[in-house]
């Protein structure tokens, strides 16, 4: 059974203006999606209706299985346990206030996990690679990418089922964001990933699926390797002339 998916999902921000049409997707356990679009093609409103954020006009989200309902706050909790996201810009993410210890043990409080905050936040930081010691130190004491290390780690710490990840890279510095890309490649098989990118060489190192979005449709679904290799659609094709491609 899928952990979270799309049915035929319609979304407009401003009535009249529709963003997605007829949009349909299924995560499966272990099989981590890329999403990929032109700019506006709809990439993060398809993260925004899957995390919860905005519900859809028409057609329905399924969480693990059950039509998500976001006016309820019990289904949202719920919801919240299963898929936790991961955001672009690892600067405006955390709040500068607070310890990292309470940045990542703030999931733990909102979501009532059970479990030692302590160890929980022990267990996240190997995880991620941080040391121990991080966990009494602020945002501003990191680089990018520890930032967008300790981001990973809160996210982690509810053991969510599905990570959603829009750009999770592309604010980090080339040799950064290959370290944050073995890291993400390494989660436990009980992570799924659902990745949007515009590098397709992210997206091909650490998703096996591919979704192709124009304009808010899905022009092209399938293997990613098959896609990248023979790409069927138009659109797709002048997208990955347009794109960083993979050195192979
Ligand atoms: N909060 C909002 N209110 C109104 N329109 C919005 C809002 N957010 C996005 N849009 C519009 O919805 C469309 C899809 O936006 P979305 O951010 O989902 O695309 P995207 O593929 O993620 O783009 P990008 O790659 O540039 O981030 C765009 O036309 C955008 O202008």
């Amino acid at each position: 059974m899928s952990l979270l998916a799309l049915e035929n999902v319609d979304f407009a921000y401003r009535p009249g203006q529709p963003v997605l049409s007829g949009v349909s997707l299924s995560v499966a356990p272990g099989g981590h999606l890329g999403i990929v679009g032109e700019s506006g093609s709809g990439k993060t409103t398809v993260l925004r209706l899957l995390l919860g954020l905005a519900a859809p006009q028409g057609g329905r989200v399924l969480s693990d299985g059950r039509p998500l309902d976001i006016r309820s706050r019990a289904a949202l909790r719920a919801h919240r346990r299963l898929v936790q996201p991961v955001f672009q810009d690892p600067y405006t993410a955390l709040d500068p206030r607070m310890s990292v210890r309470r940045i990542l043990t703030e999931p733990l409080q909102a979501l009532s996990l059970p479990g030692d905050p302590a160890a929980e936040v022990s267990r996240v930081l190997a995880a991620v690679d941080l040391p121990p010691d991080s966990a009494g130190r602020r945002p501003k004491d990191f680089s990018g990418g520890q930032r967008q290390r300790i981001a990973i780690a809160r996210a982690l710490i509810a053991r969510p089922r599905v990570l959603l990840a829009d750009e999770p890279v592309s604010a980090l510095d080339l040799s950064t964001r290959v370290r944050i890309i073995d890291l993400l490649a390494g989660l436990s098989r009980e992570t799924t990933l659902v990745l949007v990118s515009h590098d397709l060489a992210v997206v091909a190192a650490l998703c096996p699926h591919l979704l192709v979005l124009e304009r808010g449709r899905i022009v092209e679904a399938g293997a990613t390797r098959q896609i990248l290799d023979a790409p069927s659609h138009p659109y797709t094709q002048r997208l990955l002339a347009s794109l960083p491609r993979l050195p192979r």
